[in-house]
């Protein structure tokens, strides 16, 4: 991220009503210019709708959203080069060439075709693109489709990036090469909002929000969210035994708290050590206990627990 405390967007009690439910009820949070800025949540946390209307494609129900300092609902023609949004569903025109579908994605923009010629061979050498611009995008690999996706998305150089799940399903290779791209884009001062369901990605951003049922249950640096949830440490519990079901019963009315299960292991919290000490020896030929330090994982998995955040 490039060294910058200004806001490029502003949330501020944003609430978007579909009839009487809401989508997205009272979020505030502020994106700083050249930061990777992590939305995260289950399906239907309200995730895509807060992008569309920081867009300007929805409008707000109640409250304000600003970019580069502006109004979106009153800006969407002067915010339109400004920004760019690779949606979950919007890829690429699957029979069209890979240059008509960049072209095309040239001419939303009213961009000369000089520019964007010029453009496109700046895109296609920054995805490293190595297939023919002429093959159809139809007979394409995923993770190729998904480059020049991504390549259409930053073609009229805008300066802030939506990018909606942007390698679901991709192969972990495409993901490592999508994600090398997002961060060289940040470490040109460009600014990305992203949304991803993987957690190894999340690690990736500056700083994240999660969302549960359209309100914010935890925003910070990864490592901040790391230190608030988890003061201490969480366990992680070997099993040598089959008995984790028992164990777990007692851990349940000691309020020893189960973070999560791995097939055989159990990942735990422990605020009260005296309590976890008796059973570690009760149970001492059954499970074996080492310290693990807190992964964005377990601070989700809690914060969902909370619901309100932490306390
Ligand atoms: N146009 C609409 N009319 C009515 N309800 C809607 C509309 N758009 C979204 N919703 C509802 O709003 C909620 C939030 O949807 P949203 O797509 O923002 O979630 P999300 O966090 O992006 O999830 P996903 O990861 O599945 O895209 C969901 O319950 C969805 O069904």
């Amino acid at each position: 991220m490039t060294n910058n405390n200004e806001n490029i967007i502003e949330v501020n009690n944003l609430t978007i009503a579909f009839g009487s439910f809401k989508a997205v009820d009272g979020i505030s949070f502020d994106v700083k210019k050249g930061e990777i800025f992590g939305f995260l949540g289950a399906n239907g946390a309200g995730k895509t709708t807060t992008i569309r209307t920081i867009c300007g494609i929805l409008n707000p129900s109640s409250g304000t959203v600003k970019v580069n300092g502006k109004d979106v609902s009153s800006s969407t023609a002067v915010l339109k080069p400004f920004i760019s949004y690779m949606s979950q569903k919007f890829t690429l025109y699957p029979d069209l060439t890979i240059k008509e579908n960049i072209y095309f994605a040239g001419s939303l923009y009213n961009m000369s075709k000089n520019k964007i010629e010029q453009r496109a061979k700046e895109i296609f050498k920054f995805i490293n693109l190595e297939s023919d611009t002429d093959s159809l995008v139809k007979n394409l690999p995923g993770g190729i489709k998904q480059m020049i996706a991504l390549g259409a998305t930053l073609l009229h150089d805008p300066e802030i990036v939506f990018l909606d799940e942007p390698t679901a399903g991709t192969s972990p290779s495409t993901r490592e090469d999508f994600w090398k791209l997002i961060k060289l884009l940040a470490q040109n001062g460009k600014t990305i909002f992203v949304t991803t369901h993987y957690m190894d990605e999340a690690e990736y951003c500056n700083r994240i929000v999660l969302m549960e049922r359209g309100k914010i249950i935890a925003f910070d640096t990864p490592e901040n969210l790391k230190k608030t949830f988890f003061p201490r440490a969480p366990k992680q519990l070997v099993f040598k035994q089959p008995k984790q079901a028992e164990v777990r019963q007692e851990f349940y009315k000691e309020k020893i708290g189960v973070l999560a299960v791995f097939g055989n292991d159990l990942r735990v919290e422990v605020e009260d050590e005296e309590k976890f000490e008796i059973l570690q020896k009760k149970y001492k030929d059954v499970f074996e206990t080492n310290e693990s330090a807190p992964t964005l994982e377990d601070v989700f998995l809690k914060a969902l627990r909370q619901k309100g955040g932490p306390e």
